[in-house]
């Protein structure tokens, strides 16, 4: 089985959480990890792929918008990722899918609003259903400190597992050959 994480990320906490999940995924399946803003992120070029794994950062309870990502690169004191385009661009730009494909979605999210519902990861996985893909587990969230991160210690071994776990629920350990 072949699998895409494709990934938003202004600070590079979702770029790191992206990577760590393909990590943990590439132990049962193919992976390539793509920026959303990538040529190679384009639904035509993703036909092949199986599994689609899509996260990015939660601005405003939900995935980023265009004024949201103009905040994030006039509060950044460090590098940041300044994109015309984002994760809510890239699903609702998804045609209608074939029968059978698969998705799992994530976000990084802040610690300190914790308690705040908002979910880029949620709403990601509204769009993909819609365009009709299976999402196959619930979304997953990772935190960051403060808004330019970084991540809180143990989530990045918390998204290598969950990938992981993801694998499993698409291969099980019983025939692992097919999945590679
Ligand atoms: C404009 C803006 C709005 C944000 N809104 C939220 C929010 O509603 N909930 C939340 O948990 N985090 C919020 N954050 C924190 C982001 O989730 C955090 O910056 C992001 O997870 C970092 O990921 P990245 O490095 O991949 O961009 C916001 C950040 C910015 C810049």
């Amino acid at each position: 089985m072949d699998a895409a994480v494709v990934y938003e990320s202004m600070y590079g906490n979702s770029e790191r959480v992206a990577q760590a999940i393909a990590e943990g995924l590439c132990e049962t399946v193919r992976v390539e990890v793509v920026d959303v803003t990538d040529p190679a992120a384009h639904p035509d070029a993703l036909r092949h792929v199986q599994l689609v794994v899509a996260g990015g950062p939660t601005h405003a309870l939900g995935m980023t918008r265009p004024a949201t990502r103009a905040e994030a690169v006039q509060r950044a004191t460090g590098p940041v990722s300044d994109r015309a385009t984002g994760l809510r661009e890239w699903v609702e730009s998804l045609p209608p899918q074939e029968e059978g494909r698969l998705a799992a979605t994530f976000d990084t999210r802040a610690t300190k609003v914790r308690s705040l519902p908002g979910s880029a990861a949620r709403g990601a996985a509204r769009a993909m259903r819609r365009a009709g893909f299976r999402l196959v587990v619930p979304s997953a969230s990772f935190y960051v400190g403060d808004v330019e991160g970084p991540l809180d210690d143990g989530e990045l071994d918390r998204a290598r597992a969950w990938g992981r776990a993801l694998g499993k629920v698409l291969v099980p350990a019983e025939s692992p050959a097919e999945g590679r």
